[in-house]
C-alpha cells in the first residue's frame, strides 16, 4: 500500500517565463522559459516522494502532451496512476518579474471530464484503501460538481483513509464540511470561505482557525505568503515566519507547505516540528522552479532562516 496518493483533477504544465519589468498593455520579451510538470497534487507527490515516502499520483492527464509528466514521475519515483484523456493537459503561464518582484499566474481552465471518466477515477480511489493518506488538491475541471471533494473525503474516511485538502472557492466551502484531517487555506481562500476580507493578522485568523478545529478538522494551517503561516490544532498554535528568503518564484510554495505537513502527520511530528519542516519545504520551493526538494543538508540550512513562535490559546 502507498503512504500517500495525491489526486489532481486538473494538472498543468507550468510554463515559467522570466520577463524583467513586465508591463501590461505592452510588448514583453521573454528572457527565459521553463516548462515543468505541475498541478497541486503533482507537486505534492513530488515533494513527498523526495521525502522517502511511497507515493502515487492520480487524476486526469491529457495523452497528447503527457511525456513531460511521465518523465517527471519516473525521475521523482512517483507511481503514475493517472487516467488518460484523448486531449491536452492545460498549460499555466507563470510570469516571473525579478525587477518588480512579482509573480503573475495565468491559469487555464483545462479539459472537461465526462461521467464515464469520473466513474473510472472513483473506482480507482474507492474500490479499496490505496494509501494511508489521500491528498485532494487543486481546482475542478469543467463537468465536475463543486461538492465532489466533500463526497470523496467522506468516501475516503469510510475506507479508513486520512485526508489532506487544499482547494478554493465553492470546492473548499463544500469540502471542509466533510472534516478532512488537514487543511491549508491561504488568507484569500479563508476570505472566500467567510465571504469577507481576511487580512494576514494573526489575531483575526486564529479564531477562524479555531472554529474550524472545533467543527472537527484536526489541523488547520493558514498560509499568508511572506507573512508566513499559522498552524493550529486543539491544543496548540504556532506562527512561522521566514527571517529571510531567496524568492525566485512563489509558485508551488503552498504545495510544498502542505507536503511538509502531510509528511509530519505520517511521521507523527509535534505541531511545532511540523510547521518548521513544512515552512522549510516552502522556503525551498521559493528558490526552485518546479517541485524539486533539496538535499537534507540544504533543508537544514534553510530551517535556520525561520522564526517559529508559540501562540497562546488562552
Ligand atoms: N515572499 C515570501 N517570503 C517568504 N516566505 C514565503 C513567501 N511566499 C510564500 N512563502 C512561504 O510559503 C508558504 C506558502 O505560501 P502562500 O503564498 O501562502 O501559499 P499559496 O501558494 O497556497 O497561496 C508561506 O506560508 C510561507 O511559508
Ligand atoms: O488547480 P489550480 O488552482 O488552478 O492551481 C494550479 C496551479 O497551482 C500550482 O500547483 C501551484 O500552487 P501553489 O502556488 O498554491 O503551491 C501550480 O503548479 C499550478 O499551475
Amino acid at each position: 500500500m502507498l503512504d500517500v496518493l495525491t489526486v489532481t483533477l486538473n494538472p498543468a504544465i507550468d510554463q515559467t517565463v522570466n520577463i524583467n519589468d513586465f508591463k501590461i498593455d505592452n510588448v514583453n520579451r521573454v528572457e527565459k522559459l521553463q516548462n515543468s510538470a505541475a498541478g497541486k497534487g503533482v507537486n505534492v507527490a513530488s515533494y513527498l516522494a523526495s521525502s522517502d515516502l511511497k507515493v502515487g499520483a492520480t487524476g486526469f492527464l491529457g495523452s497528447k502532451n503527457c511525456e513531460i509528466f511521465e518523465e517527471f514521475f519516473k525521475k521523482q519515483n512517483i507511481e503514475n496512476r493517472f487516467i488518460y484523456l484523448d486531449t491536452q493537459t492545460r498549460v499555466n503561464v507563470k510570469i516571473v518579474d525579478s525587477k518588480n518582484k512579482t509573480v503573475t499566474d495565468v491559469n487555464q481552465m483545462g479539459f472537461e471530464i465526462d461521467e464515464e471518466n469520473l466513474n473510472k477515477l472513483e473506482k480507482k480511489l474507492f474500490s479499496k484503501k490505496e494509501a494511508s493518506w489521500y491528498v485532494f488538491s487543486g481546482s475542478l475541471p469543467k463537468g465536475i460538481d463543486n461538492n465532489i471533494y466533500e463526497k470523496w473525503i467522506k468516501k475516503a474516511h469510510d475506507l479508513g483513509v486520512k485526508v489532506a485538502f487544499d482547494a478554493s472557492g465553492e470546492a473548499l466551502i463544500y469540502g471542509i464540511k466533510a472534516k478532512p484531517e488537514l487543511i491549508k487555506p491561504n488568507n484569500h481562500e479563508l476570505s472566500q470561505l467567510l465571504s469577507k476580507n481576511i487580512s494576514c493578522d494573526i489575531k483575526e485568523i486564529l479564531p477562524i482557525a479555531r472554529d474550524l478545529i472545533n467543527d472537527g478538522i484536526e489541523t488547520v494551517c493558514v498560509s499568508m505568503g511572506e507573512k508566513g503561516s499559522l498552524i493550529v490544532n486543539k491544543k496548540e498554535a504556532f506562527h512561522a515566519v521566514a527571517l529571510k528568503a531567496e524568492v525566485n518564484t512563489t509558485v508551488g510554495a503552498g504545495d510544498a507547505l502542505l507536503s511538509g505537513l502531510v509528511y509530519s502527520k505520517i511521521n507523527k511530528l509535534s505541531l511545532e516540528e511540523s510547521i518548521k519542516l513544512a515552512s522549510t519545504y516552502s522556503l525551498n520551493a521559493l528558490k526552485t522552479i518546479g517541485a524539486y526538494l533539496s538535499s537534507k543538508e540544504e533543508l537544514k540550512k534553510l530551517s535556520n532562516d525561520l522564526d517559529i513562535m508559540p501562540i497562546s490559546l488562552d
